[in-house]
């Protein structure tokens, strides 16, 4: 009997099964995808083992079962589970590990514990290769079934720079997957700086993409050693295969997405959450579609700083921050609306290898969240406050510069907005309350005493 079941063969599941195998664990695959199955069964492997129909692949698994579920989100997990369903025993485990909406797995944990099998539903980062090598996962759900599957999720996940593996129980219901929602809406964030930073190097600086390259590669042994530094100088480096270019040069400037950082988002409205940078990303997204490119290119003849490209790692660093922050600032707000538990230390360290929102920094997340220290936002800690104070000069000179040179900046901007506003006593709301008391009697509370008020503004006729 297999130890471990994995139902989708396509790049993630069948990396995963290969994870799962190569941690010594044997492993049952299935995939409607007949295909899929064909490529595990040529492994030839006793630990790998193909499966033709639901019935074989779930008759091959010890007891209680332990499925992971790694296929497309949406209608497909609700049909997988409805054939799942009467195969099942009381007691075996479902893992869901694809980008499901939290609000489908809050729905799928209550109705699956109704019939007494116990639902995870399980964030996984990394792509191919960390799914290969080792993924970020966010599991949440039922704590006891978690236990359970614990050692085998700890042997496939990435381990951090301790040797810590970048997985833990994240809470109860679907907050594995907010989180890994948060994850992406944050990857949307950092993913928009950091092409905005692009835009003025190649804009502003005049740098070529040789040397656009380098300075990313440098930046990541430097202020910004993330994962995204180091793919972004990969990406400007790679020749094109059709042409003698870079490849840069040819691909279309339309961003797609499949959404689920419009979700942090669209949750974010829900709540009430200031995440401007998520916002922003999800944006300037649309517009990449959106913009009719009838304008002339920017030619900026003005004077080029000569510490532009030390602000920029500086501007970067600490926008790259704000977009953590804002992700931790919305999952505070859902733990509290929704009633989790979260542990944002352990957060942090899911996400410091695998993932592809990795960096050094969030090393120092960690440390600024430990021992249950209740931020309302990361500018709080004194090492993050630190570095605002050091790196704002730096952002607001690249803003600025950008700005003059007619390039947009909507999550730089958002970000320092962010924190032009975060420790901000006088935010000038007080003059939205005073119009909208003005036109709807809608009422406002004051500074100086309590109670809710509203003016007279004009005589009734
Ligand atoms: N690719 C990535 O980098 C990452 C992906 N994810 C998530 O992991 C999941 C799997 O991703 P990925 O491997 O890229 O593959 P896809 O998202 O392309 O999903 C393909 C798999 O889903 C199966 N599938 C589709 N419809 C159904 C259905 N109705 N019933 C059963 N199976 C179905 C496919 O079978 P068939 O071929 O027959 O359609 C195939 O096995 C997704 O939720 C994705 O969002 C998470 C992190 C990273
Ligand atoms: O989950 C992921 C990484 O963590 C995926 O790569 C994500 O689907 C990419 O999102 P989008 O297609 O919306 O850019």
């Amino acid at each position: 009997m297999q130890q471990f079941g994995i139902i989708g063969l396509s790049v993630m599941g069948k990396n995963l099964a290969l994870n799962v195998r190569n941690n010594g664990f044997s492993v049952s695959g299935f995939s409607i995808d007949k295909k899929e199955v064909d490529a595990l069964a040529n492994y030839k492997d006793e630990k790998l083992k193909p499966t033709y129909s639901w019935e074989e692949f779930v008759s091959s698994l010890e007891k209680p079962r332990k499925i992971l579920i790694q296929i497309a989100a949406g209608k497909p997990v609700d049909e997988t589970l409805a054939k799942l369903l009467p195969l099942l025993d009381k007691g075996d485990i479902l893992l869901d590990g694809g980008n499901s909406n939290f609000h489908d797995t809050n729905r799928r944990f209550h109705e699956l514990q109704e019939h007494g099998i116990h639902f995870i539903g399980m964030g996984v980062s990394g792509g191919e290769e960390g799914a290969l090598k080792g993924p970020a996962l966010m599991p949440g759900g039922d704590e006891e079934a978690y236990k359970e599957v614990a050692p085998i999720l700890e042997a496939i996940a990435a381990k951090n720079s301790d040797g810590h593996p970048c997985v833990s129980f994240i809470g109860p219901e679907g907050s594995g997957h907010y989180v890994k929602m948060v994850h992406n809406g944050i990857e949307y964030g950092i993913m928009q700086e950091f092409s905005e930073v692009y835009d003025v190097l190649r804009k502003v600086a005049g740098k070529s993409n040789a040397e656009m390259s380098q300075i990313f590669a440098d930046w990541n042994q430097g202020l910004v050693q993330a994962y995204l530094s180091e793919i972004t100088a990969e990406v400007l480096k790679q020749k094109d295969d059709l042409t003698p270019d870079y490849v840069i040069d040819h691909i279309l400037n339309v961003a797609s997405y499949k959404g689920t950082g419009n979700w942090m988002l669209e949750d974010g409205v829900h709540l009430g959450a200031p995440i401007s940078v998520v916002a922003e990303a999800v944006l300037a997204r649309f517009m990449s579609k959106a913009t009719t490119r009838e304008g002339k290119e920017v030619q900026w003849n003005g004077e080029v700083p000569i510490n532009l490209i030390d602000n920029l790692a500086k501007a970067l660093q600490l926008s790259q921050a704000v977009a953590y922050a804002q992700g931790f600032q919305q999952l505070k707000m859902a733990a509290d609306a929704y009633h989790w538990e979260l542990h944002y230390p352990a957060i942090a360290q899911s996400w410091e290898a695998g993932c592809i929102i990795r960096s050094s920094m969030l090393k120092d997340i960690e440390k600024a969240f430990a021992n249950g220290k209740q931020l309302n936002n990361m500018f709080q800690d004194a090492y993050f406050n630190k570095l605002m104070e050091q790196n704002l000069p730096a952002l607001r000179q690249v803003i600025e510069l950008a700005t003059r040179a007619g390039i947009p900046t909507p999550t730089l901007s958002a970000a320092l907005n962010y924190l032009e506003s975060i420790f901000n006593p006088s935010l000038p709301a007080n003059l939205i309350q005073g119009q909208r008391d003005y036109f709807g009697a809608h009422t406002y509370y004051r500074n100086d005493r309590a109670g809710v008020y509203h003016t007279q503004w004009f005589e009734e006729k």
